[in-house]
């Protein structure tokens, strides 16, 4: 499967599990809590994604990595913003670097 059939197929089982029992779905049980549980989990993720890529192999690594981005995309879900504009986003800074743009900014 490619990587954004990956995405693809996740986005549209969060949307679909999104109303299901939160007793026996957890993207319903994060809906349920709401944006501010969902944010803080994604925080949570992204600082034991830090901790994996300082302190633990490649495979614990990869596995907080794939709770980051689904928990990511949970978010994205909650503000229905589609993962195909992040995509685009990126698509959009293809080939500009991160040095250019930065220098590039109006300077306050
Ligand atoms: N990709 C994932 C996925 N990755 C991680 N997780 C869950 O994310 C949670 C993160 O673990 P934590 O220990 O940090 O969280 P927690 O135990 O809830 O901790 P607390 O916040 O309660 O303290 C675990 O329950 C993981 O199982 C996921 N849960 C679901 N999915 C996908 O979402 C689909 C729908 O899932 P359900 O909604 O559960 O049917 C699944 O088929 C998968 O494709």
């Amino acid at each position: 499967m490619s990587t954004s059939e990956t995405l693809a197929r996740l986005e549209a089982t969060i949307a679909e599990r999104r109303d299901a029992d939160p007793s026996s779905s957890y993207v319903a049980k994060l809906h349920a809590r709401g944006i501010g549980k969902i944010a803080q989990k994604l925080g949570e993720e992204a600082t034991e994604t830090v901790i994996a890529a300082l302190t633990e192999d490649d495979k614990a690594l990869v596995g907080e990595a794939a709770d980051l981005i689904f928990h990511l995309m949970v978010l994205l879900g909650t503000r229905n913003v589609p993962f195909a504009s992040v995509l685009a986003e990126l698509d959009r800074r293809e080939g500009v670097s991160g040095i250019a743009e930065k220098a590039s900014r109006p300077r306050s």
